[in-house]
């Protein structure tokens, strides 16, 4: 793979927890990579090992093919960077601060600058400390994605954003995608990925369950049906059909749940007459929850295990 990020073995170990357990990891050039894990997954520690701000316990990473850090200094010319916690200076104004981190980047141009603003509706001229959360976190955003970085890497980007101000994000990732970006952001809401990501990666206490395709999920994921038919119809008639299960049929409304293609079922349901059909849209989210129930049930890392250990973990630090 040409991978625009590449972790191997990444780890970061604090004296009471694992943050990190030896990832493995590779976005391909051109990608929009989903991470997502709950609270205290490890999520933030990986992003700032991948840019430097942690040093890691063993392990390495690259980007754009090289190491992050003996050359910290040419992959930060070339990334976009939101972080988890933004932290920016409260005095100046949002056009203040974006001018004086254009001009230490360069390359960056007004025009540019200025119609992100205007896409995300970030009033310029008024102080940082007057903005509300959300609008600190477009000029986050902006700041990351002004000078058209090859790589963006985005700590929960979508955080104080509001429905229609996430998918104007979710439009901008996938025009810098077309224009080749690499682009990796996490989230604890697979959701909030499901119309973005190409892949997602889940992680959970510090090491990673799985990485899979967004359309792979969908695919393989269960959809729950409902037919009503224009008469009473028997059990038999869809019990034994591959891929379905949980056959429940009272009168003429038939429930069940089917697994993989839906060709057997639709042609099995034509036999009779339908008033109509529903098959409900896969629940990735609990698709995901499923595996780490199941995952992690057998045991996560060393002094990283149950989810709940400090207050980060139980997410009480919102
Ligand atoms: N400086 C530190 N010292 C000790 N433990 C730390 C430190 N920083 C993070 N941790 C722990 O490492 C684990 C991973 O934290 P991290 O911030 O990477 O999680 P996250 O997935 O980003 O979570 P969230 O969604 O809540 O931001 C947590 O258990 C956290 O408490």
């Amino acid at each position: 793979m040409d991978a625009a990020i590449r972790t191997r073995d990444l780890t970061k170990a604090y004296p009471k927890v694992t943050a990190l357990d030896g990832l493995d990891l590779e976005v391909a050039r051109g990608e929009v990579f989903g991470y997502i894990g709950p609270n205290g997954a490890g999520k933030s520690t990986t992003i700032r090992l991948l840019l430097d701000l942690l040093r890691p316990t063993r392990g390495s990473a690259e980007i754009l093919g090289l190491d992050v850090r003996r050359r910290g200094v040419d992959v930060r010319r070339r990334l976009g960077y939101l972080a988890g916690e933004l932290a920016l200076y409260e005095e100046a104004t949002g056009r203040e601060l974006l001018t004086f981190l254009a001009r230490l980047r360069g390359g960056v141009g007004r025009a540019y600058v200025a119609a992100l603003a205007d896409r995300f509706g970030l009033p310029l001229e008024r102080p940082i400390r007057e903005l509300s959360k959300g609008n600190k976190q477009k000029v986050g955003l902006i700041q990351a994605f002004m000078h058209r970085p090859e790589v963006l890497i985005l700590d929960e980007p979508t955080s104080g954003l509001d429905p229609l101000l996430q998918r104007t994000f979710h439009e901008l990732v996938a025009e810098v995608s077309r224009d080749g970006a690499t682009v990796l952001l996490s989230s604890h809401v697979l959701s909030e990925l499901e119309h973005v990501a190409d892949r997602v990666a889940m992680i959970r206490a510090g090491r990673l369950l799985a990485v899979e395709r967004i359309e792979d999920l969908k695919r393989s994921a269960p959809r729950k049906v409902a037919v009503t038919f224009a008469a009473p119809v028997a059990a038999e008639d869809f019990a034994g059909l591959p891929g379905v299960s949980g056959v429940d049929v009272r009168g003429p409304l038939a429930r069940f749940t089917v697994h993989g293609g839906m060709d057997a079922v639709v042609k099995a349901v034509a036999r009779h007459e339908v008033v109509s059909l529903t098959a409900q849209e896969p629940e990735l989210e609990e698709l995901f929850l499923d595996r780490y129930d199941a995952k992690g049930a057998q045991g996560g890392p060393p002094g990283a295990a149950a989810p709940g250990a400090t207050s980060r973990e139980r997410g009480a630090d919102a």
